[in-house]
């Protein structure tokens, strides 16, 4: 079967061989099979927003390649081949509920009965059919982001690729999405690129933890989870403080190994 995202190589340079050049991505191998979810995870600055970014083609790389869906990114962005969520929802406040998830159906030229057809669809399966003559500022910030989701899914697009959706919401609020995003992934088929900044969402969500190391942004591990379906039993379960364990020390070593050389730095 053709991987949902394959990254071969990638390097990302950032102002190249002028003033402020960053090195933010070296030699980034990774596959995401078909209806896998994948989290990246590592610390502040290590490319996971550039990497998400390549794979959506809203940068190019510098050096090697990237596939969606068998196809350059480039091809995949413009078939539509995924839906994007950020951590700010992007509504437009303007529009309401149900025409903000028409927006990318729109784009694409479907007809009105179909737009609005999908758009109910979607709104339903976000639990939010009630609000879809609401508009943005009226709804609660978890609201808005399942919107956001909505209007990702809208094209029934095979990947869903998130930067940090779930940052800015309470805990409470974070742990219902994120149960949410997981059925609606199971029921469409969807493949996940998901950024985080949290340990425990990412082995909650994820079939495999990508931990990154700091500047230059590579791939130091692969963490397979395998926790079967999820529940809340699942967050009390042993596997899954086993998996959040091996998370953590996979984060710890890169910034250890960077510390020895910090210290040997300071001692030279
Ligand atoms: N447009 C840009 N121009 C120059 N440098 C950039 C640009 N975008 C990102 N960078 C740099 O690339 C590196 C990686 O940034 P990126 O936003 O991908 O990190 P991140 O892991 O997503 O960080 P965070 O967890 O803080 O969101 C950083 O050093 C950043 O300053």
């Amino acid at each position: 079967m053709t991987a949902a995202v394959e990254l071969k190589g990638v390097d990302k340079v950032f102002n190249a061989g002028r003033p402020g050049e960053v090195v933010a991505l070296t030699g980034v191998d990774l596959t995401v099979e078909s209806g896998q979810f994948v989290s990246l995870i590592g610390p502040s600055g290590c490319g996971k927003s550039t990497l998400l970014r390549l794979v959506a083609d809203l940068i190019p790389p510098t050096g090697g390649s990237v596939t969606v869906a068998g196809k350059p990114a480039r091809k995949a962005r413009l078939d539509q081949e995924y839906g994007i969520a950020f951590q700010q929802a992007g509504l437009f406040d303007w529009r309401t509920v149900q025409r903000n998830v028409e927006l990318p159906l729109e784009l694409r030229g479907a007809s009105r009965k179909e737009r609005r057809e999908r758009a109910e669809e979607m709104l339903e399966l976000v639990g939010l059919a009630d609000f879809a003559k609401h508009y943005p500022p009226q709804l609660s910030g978890g609201m808005q982001q399942r919107v956001a989701i909505a209007r990702a899914l809208a094209v029934h697009p095979p990947l869903l690729l998130m930067d940090e959706p779930f940052g800015a919401l309470d805990e409470m609020t974070r742990e219902r999405l994120q149960d949410e995003l997981l059925r609606i992934c199971a029921r469409t088929g969807t493949s996940t690129v998901f950024v985080t900044h949290s340990i425990p969402e990412a082995v909650y969500l994820s079939n495999r933890v990508v931990v990154m190391s700091p500047r230059p942004g590579r791939i130091t591990d692969v963490i397979e989870i395998d926790l079967g379906p999820r529940s809340e039993a699942t967050r009390q379960s042993a596997g899954f403080f086993a998996g959040i364990t091996k998370v953590r020390k996979a984060l710890r070593r890169p910034s250890a190994a960077a510390a020895v050389l910090d210290e040997a730095e300071v001692s030279a």
